[in-house]
């Protein structure tokens, strides 16, 4: 076990529906990682990422260690359409909590939301929507991002900033682990974690 790893993925299989998606996929993640997790449609990257959170345990074989506290979010908005991007982002399914009015509206500001804090998010296009729970990246304390399609909806000017985000959380002494099928530009330097079979590179 790695003393300063953020987290370890042992010998990891998965099943879902009959399937054996992938077996014995061992990797770790340190503080400065960015990394690209790729994968076909179906290859089993939503699957992973849950387990990886502590989401699921179903269908699941091997071991994970999280040594620090993560913030997971999930290709599907979780943003509550009657209620304002400000009021979305006072709580989160994990329990983490965000009070003050200003961070979160520096952090909608962050997103491109300036001006959209109070307006109820059904209301919001779909990237809007997305960006309300990209927001959290600016307020979470986390050092663990497993992300899940972070750029769904989200526009090219959108992308180039949350990238710019992954940078600045690394620098930190984060790690972020992202699925998606869009490549990210070569400036993040994110290394590439491929399933079903675990290469890395
Ligand atoms: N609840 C479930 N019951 C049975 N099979 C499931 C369930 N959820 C997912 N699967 C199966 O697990 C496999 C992996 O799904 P998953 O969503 O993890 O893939 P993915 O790599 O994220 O795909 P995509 O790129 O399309 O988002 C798929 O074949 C899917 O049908």
């Amino acid at each position: 076990m790695s003393g300063s790893s953020i987290l370890e993925a042992i010998d990891l299989g998965i099943e879902r529906g009959g399937r054996q998606l992938f077996s014995g996929f061992s990797f770790s993640l340190s503080p400065g990682d960015i990394v690209h997790l790729r994968g076909e449609n179906g290859a089993g990257k939503t699957t992973l990422l849950r387990m990886l959170a502590g989401l699921s345990r179903y269908g699941f074989d091997g071991v994970v260690h999280r040594h620090s506290a993560c913030l997971f979010l999930g290709h599907q908005s979780a943003v509550k359409g009657l209620l304002s991007p400000r009021e979305n982002l006072h709580w989160h399914p994990s329990g983490e909590s965000f009070s003050e009015d200003q961070a979160i509206d520096e952090a909608l500001a962050q997103v491109g939301l300036y001006g959209y804090e109070d307006v109820p998010a059904a209301q919001l296009s779909a990237g809007q929507q997305r960006r309300v729970d990209l927001a959290r990246l600016y307020l979470s304390q986390k050092p663990l991002w497993l992300l899940d399609e972070p750029f769904t909806a989200i526009d090219t000017k959108g992308m180039a900033r949350l990238q710019q985000r992954f940078v600045e959380h690394a620098a930190a002494g984060g790690a972020v682990l992202l699925s998606s099928h869009q490549a990210l530009d070569p400036s993040v330097n994110a290394q590439l974690l491929d399933l079903p079979t675990g290469r890395r590179s």
